[in-house]
């Protein structure tokens, strides 16, 4: 395989079904990590000549076994990961004296537990290569949100993580950088009502709700050769919300 290689977690849907299509038209081959198997074969199907530069892999990101068994299965079709995109995750949000241990343990495992899985299990075969790119999807919410309590705690530990990477892995040409969405346009957006959503836009100078391709942008970013010296860092990509105030 003489071209670049990505693993986007959560890659079937959203801003992760966004940046799969980034990727693939930036010429790389993509591996889709992702639960939702249906949609990765569908994905697969409808590629056309890209088909052979896309697969999906179902897996649990949550699992230790399931992830570094779903990594030897790209680097056996193809090679080691270049580009480790850790995307994918979910929100629960209830108030504090709402939320159960199960709300709590479910966000943290997808959100962040998932990042260090997956991290651990494509790292090895970066340092051989001598050349890495981890892309952390964080939240603006990291800072703060009205019945968050788990997914800011688990988007904070994930710029925590991200710079620990960054310290760790500098010295073998790998860096690692994160990102933290504003309010991006996909399905985890549905249960707003319109009233919600016009709130949101109010907030953001921009004057729109972002969409995957804006998230896709960033990470192409990160992911060139050339941005070497970029590491450890976290970049909002909000539309210019303000990040004194927590989101509500
Ligand atoms: N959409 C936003 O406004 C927004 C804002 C800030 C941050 N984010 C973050 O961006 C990322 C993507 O969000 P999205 O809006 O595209 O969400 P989404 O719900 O549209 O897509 C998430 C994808 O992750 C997959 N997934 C969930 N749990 C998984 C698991 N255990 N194993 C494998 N795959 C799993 C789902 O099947 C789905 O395809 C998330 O980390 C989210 O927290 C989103
Ligand atoms: C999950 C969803 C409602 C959501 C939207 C916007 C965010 C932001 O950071 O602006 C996130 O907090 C996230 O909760």
């Amino acid at each position: 395989m003489s071209k670049q290689v990505a693993i986007v977690t959560g890659g079937a849907q959203g801003i992760g079904l966004g940046l799969t299509r980034a990727l693939l038209n930036a010429g790389y081959a993509v591996a889709m990590f992702d639960l939702n198997g249906e949609a990765m074969d569908r994905l697969v199907a409808e590629a056309g000549a890209q088909a052979q530069s896309l697969m999906g892999v179902k897996v649990d990101v949550t699992s230790a076994e399931q992830v570094s068994a779903a990594v030897a299965q790209v680097a056996a079709r193809w090679k080691t990961p270049d580009l480790l995109v850790n995307n994918a995750g979910l929100t629960r949000d209830k108030r504090l004296v709402n939320m159960s241990e199960a709300d709590w343990d479910l966000v943290l495992d997808v959100n962040l537990k998932s990042q260090f899985l997956c991290a651990k299990a494509v790292v090895p075969g970066m340092i051989e290569q001598g050349f890495g790119r981890i892309v952390n999807i964080s939240s603006r919410a990291w800072l703060g949100g009205f019945g968050q309590a788990n997914y800011s705690a688990a988007k904070g530990g994930v710029i925590s993580l991200t710079r620990t990477l960054a310290i760790e892995l500098a010295k073998h040409g790998i860096t690692a950088n994160a990102i933290a969405p504003g309010a991006i346009d996909t399905p985890i957006l549905a249960p707003l009502s319109d009233e919600q959503r016009a709130k949101i836009m109010a907030t953001i100078p921009v004057g729109r709700i972002g969409k995957p391709e804006d998230i896709a942008h960033a990470v192409l970013m990160f992911a060139d050769a050339k941005a070497s010296y970029i590491t450890g860092q976290t970049l909002y990509v909000c539309g210019g919300r303000s990040l004194s105030s927590p989101s509500a």
